[in-house]
């Protein structure tokens, strides 16, 4: 669904992603891990259209990417979950949702879409008329992926979901995302710093290092390199 090849991207002189190549497959789970400032959040905005990359190639659903204006890039079926949220904070929920549902599939399919995020992440019906900007961190984060949910992705990509959450609070929005997946069959791209979870919680996964991929594999050969432990897991 989304393929990567020899990417290169970076700010003005700075150059940070360097010949990455990912492929994501259709009802994937796939985490990018790496340490602060390999290049992860870059990667992203490279995808949806934030960052000019210098080089290489995505292509997704057969469609070229790159050739495609980044506004329009929603349209195709990407839903982008920023670092640190980015929720509307003087909207409510409700009105933050159905930002997210300005794509044409996402107004289409809007009643049976709200109907399941607010399955999901219930926190979202309890407190629809609630000012985003008046909620925990956590259910913040919770309103950020629900909005990215309504525009009825064929791609979720979310950037650090557990950033500045408690443990048990990340632990509990991994656990959404899982059963999201699990009952939607939903394509999703994570990034993370929480390697062990984020490990945990996808099919397979790249780490990324200064800009390169270093090591790739499936959930179970990542969490048994040693590398991977020691660097990562603590082990
Ligand atoms: N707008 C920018 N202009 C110049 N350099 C930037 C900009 N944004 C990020 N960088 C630099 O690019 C490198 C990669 O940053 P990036 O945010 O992609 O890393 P990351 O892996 O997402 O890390 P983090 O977890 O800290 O977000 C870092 O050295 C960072 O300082």
């Amino acid at each position: 669904m989304l393929r990567i090849e020899g990417l290169s991207a970076g700010y003005s002189a700075k150059p940070v992603l360097n010949n990455v190549s990912i492929n994501v497959g259709a009802g994937e789970f796939v985490a990018i891990v790496g340490p602060n400032g390999a290049g992860k959040t870059t990667l992203f905005k490279t995808i949806s259209g934030i960052v000019k990359p210098s080089g290489g190639a995505i292509t997704f659903d057969g469609v070229d990417l790159l050739a495609v204006p980044p506004p329009q890039r929603a349209h195709l079926g990407i839903a982008h979950v920023p670092e640190g949220r980015q929720v509307f904070p003087s909207l409510t929920v409700m009105e933050n949702l159905e930002m997210g549902a300005m794509t044409e599939s996402g107004r289409r399919d809007w009643r049976a879409n709200i109907e399941r995020i607010f399955e999901w992440l219930p926190v979202l019906k309890e407190r629809r008329d609630q000012f985003a900007g008046t909620m925990s961190g956590g259910q913040q984060q919770m309103l950020a992926i629900g909005r990215g949910l309504a525009s009825s992705p064929k791609l979720l990509m979310l950037d650090e979901p557990s950033m500045g959450l408690a443990p048990s609070t990340a632990d509990f929005i991994f656990d959404r995302l899982i059963e999201i997946r699990r009952q939607s069959g939903l394509t999703m791209l994570l990034v993370e710093q929480r390697v062990a979870e984020a490990l945990e919680s996808a099919d397979h996964g790249y780490v990324l290092e200064a800009g390169r991929v270093v090591l790739e594999g499936n959930n179970d050969t990542l969490r048994a390199d040693d590398r991977v432990r020691k660097a990562y897991l603590g082990m």
